[in-house]
């Protein structure tokens, strides 16, 4: 039996649109993001739903249709100086949106969805950072799944199986 993607376990394209909807819904409300995101385009949920969707295994909306990629997005976070605290306030709010927008809360699936933000919101804090640059070789889209992440530098190496 293949076991299935995340994006599949969340209930597929609609359920992350309901996620990013009501995502950022509450983070225009929100003292600390809002003005983040006081311009934003009103597709930007759209994108984003698109983007994670991409990433937890789903159609490749996001590098597809839209004509996004890694690097398209990491661009959009040049130069905006993002704060430690900024970046918790995101990951407690998309956790709390995961809760209103019904996804899944077995232990296993929110394990991993919180692992993918803990490291997506990183990068972006990262990127945001006074005199970032884009890489100069674009990187692939990331693609989540069930399993730990490990550290860059072992990607490549065998991961040994428990006993
Ligand atoms: C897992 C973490 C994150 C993901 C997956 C993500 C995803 C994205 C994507 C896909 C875009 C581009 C949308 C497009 O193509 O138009 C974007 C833009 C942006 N992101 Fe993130 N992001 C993350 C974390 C953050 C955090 C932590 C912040 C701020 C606290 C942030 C702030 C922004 C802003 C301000 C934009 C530009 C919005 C605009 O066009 O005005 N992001 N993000």
């Amino acid at each position: 039996m293949p076991v299935p993607t995340l994006y599949e376990w969340a209930g597929g394209m609609p359920a992350i649109e309901r996620l990013t909807t009501v995502f950022y819904q509450h983070v225009l409300k929100d003292p600390l993001l809002q003005p983040i995101f006081a311009n934003m385009p009103a597709d930007h949920p759209q994108h984003v739903a698109w983007w994670l969707a991409e990433v937890f295994g789903g159609p490749a909306a996001y590098t597809g249709p839209y004509g996004g990629s890694h690097q398209s997005m990491m661009s959009k976070h040049l130069g905006r100086h993002l704060t430690e605290e900024q970046r918790v306030r995101w990951t407690h709010m998309i956790a709390a949106a995961a809760d209103e927008a019904g996804l899944p809360t077995d232990p296993e699936f929110r394990s991993a969805f919180v692992a993918y933000i803990e490291w997506g919101t990183r990068i972006a804090v990262i990127m945001s950072q006074p005199g970032m640059e884009l890489p100069e070789k674009p990187e692939p889209m990331p693609h989540w799944g069930w399993g730990q992440a490990i550290p860059p530098e072992y990607a490549t190496a065998k991961i040994e199986e428990p006993a």
